[in-house]
């Protein structure tokens, strides 16, 4: 049995190109999975060591928390954003305030490279809150019947195409690009992201095919693209496989309805499932049974503001707000103070100010909020946001939301 060390003193410093191996491991076994080579390699290219803590503690590593340095779309606007990943302490090495040593670098690092927000998707949403977290992002999972949900009868010009991920990458990269900055949640991808989303190994395939493509040519080229895979099942009665939809990308409805159609119609499968589609997935207003879709509600990014006036003034607001705000933030309390937002949907500024505050926030509801999918009125039922001056509550709350409902459906 494993003795955890007591006494060594616990360091905390940046790894090098080096210490992946250890960290990959750190990590895998943090999280109750065995690693394997494939997985290993594919993911190096991903770490980044400038934005890597590893803790060490007696000649072990005995922990990591990590960081991607990406921009992340949000209302109206593309922000850099600390994409924290990797983060696990050794099982005999909990409790003992790891992790919050790590988040305060981790947050400060952001801080200083000029990153207003971090974000993570969580193993449990309740490691996070304690940090200023607020979910931000939720999603829907999918489990559609494909026989009994019924897609309304037309054909849409343009055709579905297959092909290899090889020959059809630069297209996927372009209807990605097209669209993603209009999509809060979405991230921006480079060539090494789009390395690992393609990459295939054996742990992504998860028991079902390799990854499939297929896109929607429309008049002026492709417009579309499905990533999927097939979970193949025969049984006694035939088969019932099911569609794997990994992600679908358009920038036409006409290729989103396309899409959706070929991937509810392939042959010898009787179901498409789905882990992540916006909690405002247009298929629910196109089939003829939404039941049948069978969506789950779950969480997906958590955002840490670390930089309030700075993140405030980043994003776009739907409609024009102009509010004395008071945030709280007990982890970081240089995050604390009181601002003057302005904002529209063309620009915003965000400055301090001495003036009486209309409104309070707990930062996790900036957080939760910065999105533009969390109304600040059910922020103000759990206590995370207060209406100081009455009335100023409803018009920041349409401020705050956004015309697309936020989104996000890659793991980091
Ligand atoms: C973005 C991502 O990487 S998601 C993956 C997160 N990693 C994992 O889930 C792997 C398994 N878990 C772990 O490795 C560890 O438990 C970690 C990394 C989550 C937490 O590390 P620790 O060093 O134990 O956290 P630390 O001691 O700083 O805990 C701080 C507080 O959070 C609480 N806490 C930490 N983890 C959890 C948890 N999983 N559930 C409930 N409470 C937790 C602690 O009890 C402590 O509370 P206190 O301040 O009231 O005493």
């Amino acid at each position: 049995m494993a003795v955890a060390v007591q006494n060594d003193e616990v360091t905390i410093e940046v790894p090098t190109h080096e210490d992946w191996e250890d960290i990959y491991a750190m990590f895998s076994g943090g999280i109750n999975i065995d690693g394997d080579p494939q997985s290993l390699e594919a993911e190096r290219p991903l770490f980044e060591p400038s934005r890597s803590l590893i803790v060490r503690a007696g000649g072990r590593v005995v922990g990591t928390l990590g960081a991607n340095t990406r921009q992340i779309a949000v209302p109206g606007a593309v922000v850099p954003a600390a994409h924290g990943c990797r983060g696990a302490v050794s099982a005999t090495m909990r409790r003992q305030g790891i992790l919050t040593r790590l988040m305060r670098r981790h947050f400060e690092d952001a801080r200083a490279l000029g990153e207003p927000i971090t974000l993570c998707w969580a193993s449990e949403g309740r490691i996070y809150h304690r940090f200023g977290y607020g979910l931000s992002v939720r999603r829907l999972g999918l489990n559609v019947n494909a026989r009994e949900v019924t897609v309304p009868k037309g054909e849409e010009p343009g055709r579905i195409v297959e092909g290899t991920v090889a020959d059809l990458r630069d297209a996927l990269v372009k209807v990605y690009d097209q669209v993603y900055a209009d999509r809060p949640g979405w991230s921006e991808r480079t060539a090494a992201h789009w390395d690992y989303r393609l990459a295939d190994t054996m742990a992504m395939r998860q028991g079902a095919s390799a990854l499939r493509v297929a896109v929607h040519e429309g008049d002026d080229g492709i417009d579309g693209y499905a990533l999927w895979r097939v979970r193949s099942n025969w049984t006694a009665n035939g088969p019932i496989s099911d569609v794997v939809v990994i992600e679908q990308v358009s920038t036409t409805p006409e290729a989103y309805r396309a899409l959706w159609r070929f991937l509810l119609s392939v042959d010898l499968t009787r179901s498409a499932s789905t882990w992540a589609v916006s909690v405002d997935e247009p298929l629910f207003y196109w089939v003829g049974e939404p039941r049948q879709l069978d969506a789950h509600l779950c969480d997906a990014l958590w955002i840490r503001v670390v930089d309030v006036p700075k993140a405030l003034a980043a994003r776009r607001y739907a409609t024009p707000i102009d509010v004395v705000i008071e945030v709280t933030d007990d982890f970081m309390p240089e995050n604390s103070g009181t601002w003057r937002l302005t904002g529209s949907p063309e620009a915003a500024t965000c400055t301090p100010t001495s003036e009486q505050p209309e409104l309070w926030f707990d930062v996790r509801a900036l957080g939760a909020a910065y999105m533009g999918g969390t109304s600040l009125s059910a922020l103000v039922e759990v206590g995370l946001v207060k209406e100081v001056r009455h009335g100023a509550l409803a018009a920041a709350s349409t401020a705050f939301r956004w015309h697309k409902s936020p989104y996000a459906f890659e793991l980091f």
